[in-house]
């Protein structure tokens, strides 16, 4: 969560340009905020609209961002074997700035919710993914562009 995946999406699917998709914005236009759906209906009823939106966003030719959490679903991460994914990652240091006052419902407990979740994930995150950026000291820009180069030598890397 806030390592940038959205932010630095949009801006690749520019260059590129390519559609940009992420997979939030569709699940909030077709059932309203994150937080609310949390609330109401718990994290179980997110992720199942989340697969649905996820299904759909892979299946354009677009630039996808995904939530954080979207690759806890095994249809999901058998979907994302057959494209080209990249693991943008942010430290602990980093990214206490980016999410003070947000409104994410798994970070009500504030960094601490943080560091335990991106624990527990990171593994998938590292077996999925052909490119690995950590964004914490750089600017978006430039993530983004590191990206579009990736994309067009057409080869996996991991570093
Ligand atoms: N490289 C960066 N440097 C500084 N701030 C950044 C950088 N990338 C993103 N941010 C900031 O961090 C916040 C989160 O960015 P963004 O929404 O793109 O993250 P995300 O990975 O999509 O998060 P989520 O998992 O909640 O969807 C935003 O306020 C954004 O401006
Ligand atoms: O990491 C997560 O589990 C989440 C990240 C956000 O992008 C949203 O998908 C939601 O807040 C859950
Ligand atoms: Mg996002």
């Amino acid at each position: 969560m806030a390592a940038g995946k959205t932010r630095v999406g949009k801006r690749v699917a520019r260059v590129l340009g390519v559609p940009f998709v992420d997979t939030d914005a569709l699940v909030v236009s077709g059932h309203g905020s994150i937080a609310n759906l949390f609330s109401r209906y718990g994290e179980g009823h997110f992720r199942a609209l989340e697969r649905i939106a996820v299904g759909q966003a892979l299946a354009t030719r677009a630039v996808v961002s995904l939530g954080g959490g979207a690759v806890l679903d095994p249809g999901t991460r058998a979907d994302l074997a057959r494209c080209r994914v990249v693991y943008l990652s942010v430290t602990e240091q980093a990214v206490a700035g980016r999410i003070k006052g947000g409104k994410r419902p798994l970070l009500a407990g504030g960094l601490s919710d943080w560091i335990r979740i991106y624990e527990l994930r990171r593994p998938l995150y590292e077996e999925l993914a052909g490119l690995h950026i950590d964004t914490s000291n750089r600017q978006m820009d430039s993530i983004a562009d590191d990206v579009v180069a990736w994309t067009q030598r057409g080869q996996n890397t991991h570093d």
